[in-house]
Parts: structure tokens; sequence; C-alpha cells
């Protein structure tokens, strides 16, 4: 919040590119060393995206270093590069390189702002392909939140269709089609395949939420389907996976999301405030199309294009 639009708009930019170039560059991955010969040109070009980031974000990180400095007593705000600047790792207390902070600041951007960005357009697309759906979310809304008065998070505990809508937006369109990469750390067999010691252990996280002996009409938009008491509905969703996993967009057990709670609260709140303040109709000639295309996410190939007008007039 106390960056100039300036910078913000540096750090959105060099971040963008990392993002929208990743899947080009797997290939190297496969031959690192040969691969630094065969494919000088995509060598040269990621240096580049990781320089301008680093440009950017080096800066950053020693300015809120000195600000520490400066600061002894401390300030009450405590933003994530502090807990970088201050952690010491287990190996004999060493504290992080500039370099690994500046990795770990670009995962915590891309994984906490582009997930949560893609999940809300997709929600939204819905709620314009489905007015029923939209209308059956504003009247929960104004039933729990006065007319001009804000939703605030407490008033999010009070809708239970609006958790609904946003977990089956999660369930039918979710931002990570896999989870990151995992390994086994031994040799094991699992249902009579051997999966060995460091192979690449990946779940097919979309498939797993439309798969028609779980899901009742999977291919379809339905958020009864969460709720308590509905015929096809259940008990509370978990969506951590602690009891079953019918879907796991944030994956699951040790390494789930971190940032889950934020998530679904952002969600929530974004999702609310847009509906109950406008109501979102396709643009004239415009089709919501649903077609998907994986960037770092998987995105809408053809983004939302809406006609918004205010509620209250
Ligand atoms: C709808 C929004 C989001 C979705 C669908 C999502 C999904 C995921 C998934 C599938 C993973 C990989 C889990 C695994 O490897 O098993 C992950 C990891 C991660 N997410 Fe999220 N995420 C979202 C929002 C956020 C937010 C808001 C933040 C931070 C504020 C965040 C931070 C992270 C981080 C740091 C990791 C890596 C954790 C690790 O390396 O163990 N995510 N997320």
């Amino acid at each position: 919040e106390k960056l100039d639009e300036k910078v913000i708009k540096e750090v959105e930019s060099v971040q963008r590119k990392a993002i929208t170039s990743f899947g080009r560059f797997n290939v190297i991955a496969f031959m690192p060393r040969l691969g630094k010969i065969v494919f000088r040109k995509k060598w040269k070009e990621l240096y580049q995206i990781r320089h301008n980031q680093e440009s950017v974000l080096i800066p950053l990180i020693r300015a809120r270093q000195e600000q520490e400095k400066k600061n002894q007593k401390g300030e009450s705000i405590v933003c994530y590069v502090d807990t970088l600047l201050r952690l010491q790792l287990p190996d004999g207390g060493r504290k992080l390189t500039e370099d690994e902070m500046v990795s770990l600041c670009s995962e915590f951007l891309n994984a906490g702002t582009d997930t949560t960005s893609t999940a809300l357009q997709w929600i939204m697309a819905n709620l314009v392909k489905h007015p029923h759906i939209q209308a059956k979310l504003v009247s929960e809304i104004e039933g729990v939140v006065k007319s001009g008065e804000e939703i605030k998070e407490e008033d999010l505990q009070k809708m239970p269709y609006l958790m609904a809508v946003v977990l089956e937006g999660l369930r039918r369109h979710p931002p990570a089609h896999f989870v990151l990469p995992h390994a086994v750390t031994e040799d094991i067999t699992i249902d009579g395949y051997v999966i060995p010691k460091n192979a690449t252990v990946n779940f097919m996280v979309a498939e797993m939420g439309w798969d028609p002996k779980v899901w009742k009409d999977p291919m379809e938009f339905k958020p009864e389907r969460f709720l308590i008491g509905d015929v096809d509905g259940g008990e509370v969703f978990d969506v951590t996976g602690t009891r079953e996993i019918k879907m796991m967009p944030f994956g699951a057990g040790r390494r789930i999301c971190p940032g889950l709670g934020l998530a679904l609260l952002h969600l929530e709140y974004f999702v609310a405030n847009l509906i109950r303040d406008f109501e979102w109709t396709a643009g004239y000639g415009d089709e919501v199309d649903l077609s998907e295309k994986l960037e770092f996410t998987v995105v809408m190939k053809n983004p939302l294009r809406a006609h918004i007008s205010p509620r209250i007039k």
C-alpha cells in the first residue's frame, strides 16, 4: 500500500512476464547441461526475465532491510519480506540470500494473486451464464446485509450459498489442473504400481472434480451440491480433504496451499460485493465462452466480457 503506482506496475510487469513465459522453459529442465548449448536463446531469455525480476524486487527487499535497521523498536506491521529477512534456516542457522528471497517473493506474488483472480473470473463468468444463480445469491446477500451497508467479513459466515458458489467454481474450474510437483523419498508400491524414489508425482486435480462416479452431472455448474440438506448436497464440505478427497483445488496433506483460508475469504468477499452492487449480464453479442487456456493457471481462453449495471439506481 505504501508503494507508488509506478513501482506496483513494474512488479506486475516483471511477474506477468515470468508467469506467461513459464511453460516455454520446461524443456530446458530435461537436459540442463546440453540444453545450455542447444537452447542457448531460451536460456538467454530466461536469464533476462530473472534479471528483470531482480532489478525490481531487490531494491524493495533492501529498502525493507534498511527500514528494519532504523526502526529497531519494531513497526506494528510485519510484511512477508520482514519474515524472510529475520529467518534463520535450520541447517546451521544461515540467513536467506537475496537470490532466494527474490524467488520466494516471486512465488508468493504469483501463487497468491494469479490463482485467486483466475478463480474469480471463472466464478463471475458462471454467474453471468446462469442469471438464476446470480439472483439467488443476491437474495441471500440482501437477507444478511442491509442495502448500502458494507459487507463485512463476519457477514460472509452467514451466506452458505455464497460459499457453495465459490466451491462449485473451484470444482468446475480449478485454477491449477495439477499441484506442484511432488516426489516420494523412497521406492513405494501403491495398487501394484512401483513409484520410484525421486520420481515426479502429480495429481489430476481437474479430473478429480469432474469424476462422474463422485459427482452427479459433473460438468454442470450447480452450487446446490454444496448445500447441507440439498438432494445432491451432504454435510459441510471439507475442502482440505482430511476426511475424504472428492476434489483438491488447493492440494491436500502436508503441502496443501498455505493461502487457502485467505483465498476463500478473498473470493467470497469479492463475489459478494461485485454481485450485490452490480447486475452482471453478457455484453451484447458476447456469449460466455468457457473454453480454457493454459497460462500459469488455466484461464478463460476468451476472457469474460460482461455488461454491468448498478443495482441501486
Ligand atoms: C483460489 C486460490 C488458490 C488456489 C486454487 C491455490 C492452489 C494451490 C495449489 C494447488 C498449490 C500446490 C499444492 C501442492 O503442491 O500440493 C498451492 C501452493 C501454494 N499456494 Fe496456493 N492457491 C490459491 C491461493 C493462494 C494464496 C492467496 C496464497 C498466498 C497468499 C497462496 C500461496 C501458496 C504458496 C506459497 C504455495 C506453495 C506451498 C509449498 O511450496 O508447499 N495460494 N496453491
